[in-house]
């Protein structure tokens, strides 16, 4: 039987942003998802849709982005009937906002939503369902929460690091070890990585609460250069910059 998961990993190099394209292909309709599109390759991103054909019904963000615009809203005003989703603790603006249990369905696919706060407190992973004939590869999309061999500073909106390593400990790593794990952004030129992997080599998660605190308040990071643009226009998901470029 053909797998009935489409995936594509894609890259925006400026703010080493990673999009996701997921769609059920073995659905007639082909439906999609986009998790976290950037503002400036979302044409890069709808050419793909519309080359492999398949139908987008949601542009998804793991959480209000603070170094680049999501692409959410142009995507919108470019293909109208394409939902934005973000969490509810986001306290974000969107079509659909959901939460911790909640499922998001394409086809006969579907990714649940898990609760990760701690980067932000609005933070969610999506993590893959299997399908009605056939397991779905296991897959955990984890933006900021977990990076591989790292994880999401904890230094602005809202972020707490006690929240973050509770969030990795009770949330990702306890998925089967095998379970692919895809980040927000990767400085480093990794593409992917397992929770198995993450739990034992994670330099800082693999630790205990106290030292992952410590290590934490001590990353001494500039802030991102876009952060006074990117978070304003993420909390309502970027539909402000979309209407001004249309
Ligand atoms: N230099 C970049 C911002 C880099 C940065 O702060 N990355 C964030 C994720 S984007 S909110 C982060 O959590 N990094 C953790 C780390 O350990 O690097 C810019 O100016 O945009
Ligand atoms: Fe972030």
């Amino acid at each position: 039987m053909a797998p009935r998961l489409l995936f594509r990993q894609l890259f925006e190099k400026e703010s080493s942003t990673y999009t996701y394209l997921l769609a059920d292909i073995g659905h007639p309709d082909k439906p999609a998802v986009l998790i976290d599109p950037v503002d400036r390759t979302v044409e890069r991103d709808i050419n793909l849709v519309k080359e492999l054909e398949l139908k987008l019904i949601y542009a998804m963000n793991t959480h209000v982005h603070a170094d680049h615009v999501t692409g959410t809203g142009l995507i919108k005003a470019k293909m109208p009937g394409v939902k934005s989703v973000i969490s509810k603790a986001s306290k974000a603006v969107a079509d659909d906002v959901v939460e911790h249990g909640d499922k998001i369905c394409f086809g006969d696919l579907f990714l649940e939503v898990r609760a990760t706060p701690g980067h932000t407190e609005g933070c969610v992973t999506y993590v893959t369902g299997d399908g009605p004939d056939q397991p779905c590869p296991r897959m955990a999309f984890t933006g900021d929460a977990l990076l591989i061999r790292g994880c999401g500073r904890t230094d602005f909106q809202g972020g707490s690091s006690h929240k973050l390593y509770q969030s990795v400990h009770s949330q990702i790593f306890t998925l089967p070890k095998d379970t692919l794990l895809y980040p927000g952004h990767d400085y480093k030129g990794f593409t992917s990585t397992t929770v198995g992997e993450e739990i034992v080599y994670n330099p800082r998660l693999s630790k205990d609460e106290e030292t992952f605190k410590d290590i934490m308040a001590n990353l001494n990071l500039a802030y991102p250069k876009m952060i006074d643009i990117a978070v304003p226009s993420n909390m309502v998901c970027g539909l402000q910059d979309a209407i001004s470029k249309v």
